[in-house]
C-alpha cells in the first residue's frame, strides 16, 4: 500500500463588512467547513468595552478608555462549533450583545490604544492557528492581517441588514427596523470615520453583496473562493 502524505498549508481568510452583512455566521460556518480556526474579533471590542462599562470608565473619554486599555485580559476560543469569549476569566459571551455594549462599543473601539493592543492579540491568535483560520471583523483585510491569503468584503443593503438584526434581537414592526436601521447607519458611520483603521474595503478584498443570497449561498461562494486561492500542495 502506498500511503501519501501531503504538506495542508495553513490557509488564513479575513472577512470584512459592517454590520449585518453576515460576517459571523458566514464566518462560522466556512471554518466549520473547511476544519479551521475562527476568530469574532467584533467580539473582542465587545468584551473591552463590557469591561470598561463594569468598572465604571467613562467610555466617552479617550484618554480614559486608554488609560485602562492594557487591564482587562480578553481571551477568545477559537472552535466555530463553540466559539467563546472571557475577559479576566468571566464568560461574557451573552452581556457582550446587550444594548448598553453595542451603543459604546464604536466609541470605545475607535481609541488607538485600544486598538493597538486587540490588534495584537488578533495577530497571535492568527499566527498560532497552524489548521488555518477565518477572522472576521472590520479591519482584518487592510489592517490586522493584509497578508491574509484570501480577504472578502461582505455588503448588503442597508434595508436588508436592519430587516436581519431586527429578525436576530426580537425587535418588531416597521417601527422597531426602523430604529435598528438607524442603530446600524449610526454605528457604520463611526466605524468608517474614525481615524485608525477605520471599517473599510481592501484594495485586493473581493466584494459579496449578500442581500439577495441566502446564507447556504454565500457560504458556498466563500468555501469555492477559499477552494480556488489554496496554494498548491508541495
Ligand atoms: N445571507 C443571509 N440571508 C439571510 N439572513 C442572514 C444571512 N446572513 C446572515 N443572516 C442573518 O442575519 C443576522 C446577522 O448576521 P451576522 O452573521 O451576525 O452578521 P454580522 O456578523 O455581519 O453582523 C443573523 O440573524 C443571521 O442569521
Ligand atoms: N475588526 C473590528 C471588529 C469590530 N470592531 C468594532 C466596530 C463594531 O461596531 C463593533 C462590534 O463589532 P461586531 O462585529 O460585533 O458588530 P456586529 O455583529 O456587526 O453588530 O466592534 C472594530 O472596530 N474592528
Amino acid at each position: 500500500m502506498r500511503i501519501s502524505v501531503s504538506a495542508k498549508p495553513a490557509v488564513v481568510v479575513a472577512i470584512d463588512g459592517p454590520s449585518g452583512t453576515g460576517k459571523s455566521s458566514t464566518s462560522k460556518a466556512v471554518a466549520a467547513r473547511l476544519g479551521l480556526a475562527y476568530l469574532d474579533t467584533g467580539a473582542q471590542y465587545r468584551a473591552i468595552t463590557w469591561w470598561m462599562l463594569h468598572h465604571g470608565v467613562d467610555v466617552a473619554d479617550p484618554a480614559a478608555v486608554a488609560a485602562a486599555a492594557a487591564t482587562p485580559d480578553v481571551v477568545s476560543g477559537t472552535d466555530p462549533q463553540a466559539p467563546t469569549i472571557t475577559v479576566d476569566g468571566t464568560d461574557v459571551a451573552a452581556p457582550i450583545r446587550g444594548p448598553e455594549v453595542t451603543g459604546a462599543v464604536s466609541a470605545v473601539s475607535a481609541v488607538p490604544a485600544v486598538r493597538e493592543r486587540i490588534t495584537e492579540l488578533q495577530r497571535s491568535i492568527a499566527a498560532e492557528a497552524t489548521a488555518g483560520i477565518v477572522v472576521e471583523g472590520r479591519d482584518i483585510g487592510t489592517t490586522v492581517l493584509p497578508d491574509a491569503d484570501l480577504k472578502i468584503f461582505l455588503t448588503a443593503s442597508e434595508e436588508v441588514r436592519a430587516a436581519r438584526r431586527s429578525g436576530e434581537i426580537g425587535r418588531r414592526g416597521a417601527e422597531g427596523v426602523a430604529t435598528t436601521r438607524a442603530d446600524l447607519a449610526r454605528r457604520d458611520a463611526a466605524d468608517s470615520s474614525r481615524a485608525v483603521s477605520p471599517l473599510a474595503q481592501a484594495g485586493d478584498a473581493t466584494e459579496v453583496d449578500t442581500s439577495h443570497l441566502t446564507l447556504d449561498q454565500v457560504v458556498d461562494c466563500v468555501v469555492t473562493l477559499v477552494e480556488d486561492r489554496k496554494r498548491p500542495v508541495s
